[in-house]
């Protein structure tokens, strides 16, 4: 029986009364691996702003659950959109995993020692050990997903959230990610925005496809028909690896 942790209800989201989600119902699962996927501006991101409350629905309610029973919210862990980085910020990767700590620390305390031993262990989780006082903008793009991943984990949230983590790194480290994702599901959900369907479908549990409105799936057994509805696009299976997966055609819109 799966038991469910955030489920959002007939919520629709706008900017400047522009309608961009409508209607959406979605149930993230404790040790869900989620892969959200859709066309671009097909409204993605709008969506985890308001799983994480960072926007207010137009309409509908975000449920939170804790062991099954309804709570006021959750621990939340977010790896934002690589061009949403100031990488000219003046902050160090200590300071950057440090800082996901900042809703736990009370207004007017410093971090605790438990709380920086917590930081020292995510750091050295991440193989970011001897990186710790270099400045973000003299990270490679691999390294900044990790010191990022690491601010996301640090408060050991229930959900992790990624918005397109793969535009980090180049498709080399691609591998690395998804093996430390897999390790990372163990203990908790992760809720994963991305374009690469094929990637996606390889590595998730279940999939969402938001276009406006959103299409659940419940496992990755997707019949390409259901892809090319909910998509848009055409979508042609690959043989790849071990594991078939989907590409998109060519294809105009
Ligand atoms: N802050 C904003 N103000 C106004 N419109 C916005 C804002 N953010 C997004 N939009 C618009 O809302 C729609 C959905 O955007 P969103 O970023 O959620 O899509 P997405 O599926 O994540 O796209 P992509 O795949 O390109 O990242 C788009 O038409 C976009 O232009």
């Amino acid at each position: 029986m799966k038991t469910p942790i955030l489920q959002m209800t007939g919520i629709s989201a706008a900017y400047d009364n522009k309608t961009v989600l409508e209607n959406i119902n979605l149930t993230v699962f404790e040790q869900d691996f989620l892969g959200v996927i859709g066309p671009n501006g097909g409204g993605k991101t709008t969506l985890i702003k308001v799983m994480l409350g960072l926007l207010n629905p137009t309409a509908g309610k975000v449920t939170f659950y804790q062991e099954g029973k309804e709570v006021p919210e959750i621990s939340m862990g977010y790896l934002p959109q690589y061009n949403s980085i100031d990488k000219k910020f003046p902050i160090s990767v200590y300071e950057v995993v440090l800082s996901g700590l900042n809703r736990q620390k009370s207004l007017f305390r410093s971090f605790s020692p438990a709380q920086h031993e917590q930081v020292k262990q995510v750091i050295a989780r991440m193989g970011l050990e001897g990186l710790e006082k270099r400045a973000i903008g003299q990270l490679s793009g691999g390294q900044l997903q990790r010191a990022l991943l690491g601010r996301a984990l640090v408060s050991n949230p229930q959900v992790l959230i990624l918005d397109e983590p793969n535009t980090y790194i180049d498709k080399r480290f691609e591998a690395k990610l998804y093996s430390l994702l897999e390790e990372i599901n163990r203990e908790r959900a992760i809720v994963l925005v991305s374009h690469d369907i094929g990637t996606v479908l390889q590595n998730v549990k279940s999939i969402a496809c938001v276009n406006g409105t959103l299409d659940y799936h419940p496992d990755t057994e997707v019949p390409a028909e259901w892809l090319e509805k909910h998509f848009g696009c055409p979508i042609e299976l690959l043989g790849h690896g071990n594991l078939p997966h989907r590409v998109l055609k060519c294809h105009h819109h």
